[in-house]
């Protein structure tokens, strides 16, 4: 299994590290524009090989597509970070055609890869990819609603005073600050919904927390985030490799579900190694259903800025 990922920045190698330590790839290569970056990331990931246990084998390569030849899972984290006070849709002028190069290169050396993009604003960025190459739809991958969950998971563990492991949840709707759906109804703590223990104040709260978790974490770190994102990248890397059949909310090109059309924003999908193998269509209330149109009128504003 060979795992590619483009922009060895703080994103790609945080994912690299978690794809090597959780040791079901044979192979990583990290690729980046800054000459001898991703090989100096990929030999210092190598160096905790011993430490951390792992035989995934790490190398860089400065923009040689060659070495990415023959790639199953190609993850796209390359382009800028926002800084304290953007929005993500800001970043749109320089990474679409950053995405779009990279995503070409991508292809032209591995044509039956499936892609994860990363880059934001990421609802775009995949959207735009899939207008860019001939991938089929199952193919493209867009990564926030599991970070997102993520994020969920730990504001509702911290209303609740208990450990993250106890919870379950799941956000939908774009990637953005104000696009995120969190399914609070939904959301539970071991079986027993949340609604059950917290207020609605409480978990308008835990809402409002999620959906701007990047803006709050970009803010202290003076850029965004990389743990959480490379740990929810390498989870969907792990899922389509290992074949799990395991559900994500993923940005997926919507044709009809959720009565939307010509669009990538989050949704629940099963991820196997066909990629995405299934939409899954949960039944949404009213309320979530215009949350969700709302979210998807957002998207759509900010696909009407590509040339495409
Ligand atoms: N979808 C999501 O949930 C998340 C998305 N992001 C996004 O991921 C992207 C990367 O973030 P960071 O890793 O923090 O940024 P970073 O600046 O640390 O790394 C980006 C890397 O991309 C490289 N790069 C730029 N142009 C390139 C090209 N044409 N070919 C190859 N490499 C190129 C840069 O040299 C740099 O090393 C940003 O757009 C950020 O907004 C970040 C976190 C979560
Ligand atoms: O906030 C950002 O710009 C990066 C990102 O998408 C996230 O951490 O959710």
């Amino acid at each position: 299994m060979k795992v590619t990922i483009v922009g060895a920045g703080a994103v790609g190698a945080s994912c690299a590290e978690y794809v090597a330590i959780k040791n079901f790839a044979s192979e990583v290569v990290l690729l980046d524009i800054k000459e001898g970056y991703a090989e100096g990331k990929a030999m210092d990931l190598m160096q905790t090989a011993t430490l951390n246990g792992f035989d995934t084998k790490i190398t860089g390569s400065t923009n040689d597509y060659s070495k990415t030849a023959g790639s199953d899972i190609a993850v796209i984290t390359s382009g800028i970070p926002r800084k304290p006070g953007m929005t993500r849709e800001e970043l749109i002028g320089i990474n679409a055609g950053i995405v779009k190069e990279v995503a070409t290169n991508l292809i032209k050396h591995s044509p039956d890869v499936t892609l994860i993009v990363v880059s934001n604003p990421m609802d775009t960025m995949t959207y735009l990819v899939h207008k860019a190459t001939g991938l089929p739809k199952n193919k493209i991958i867009g990564m926030g609603g599991a970070l997102d969950s993520a994020r969920f998971k730990y504001r509702l563990s911290e209303a609740l005073e208990c450990p993250p492991s106890d919870v379950d949840g799941m956000v939908i709707g774009g990637h953005s600050d104000t696009g995120m759906v969190p399914l609070t109804r939904m959301a539970t703590r071991n079986s027993v919904p949340v609604t059950a223990f917290l207020s609605e104040d409480r978990l308008n709260q835990v809402s409002e927390d999620t959906k701007v978790g990047g803006a709050t974490l970009t803010k202290l770190l003076g850029t965004s985030a990389w743990y959480a994102p490379g740990a929810a990248v390498s989870g969907l890397v792990q899922a389509i490799a290992c074949d799990q059949k395991k559900m994500f909310p993923c940005s997926a090109l919507l044709e009809g579900e959720f009565g939307l059309n010509d669009i990538c924003i989050g949704v629940p999908v099963i991820l196997g190694k066909d990629g995405i193998e299934k939409i899954v269509e949960i039944e949404l209330n009213d309320a979530e259903k215009a949350k969700m149109q709302e979210s998807s009128e957002g998207v759509k504003k900010t696909n009407g800025l590509l040339d495409v």
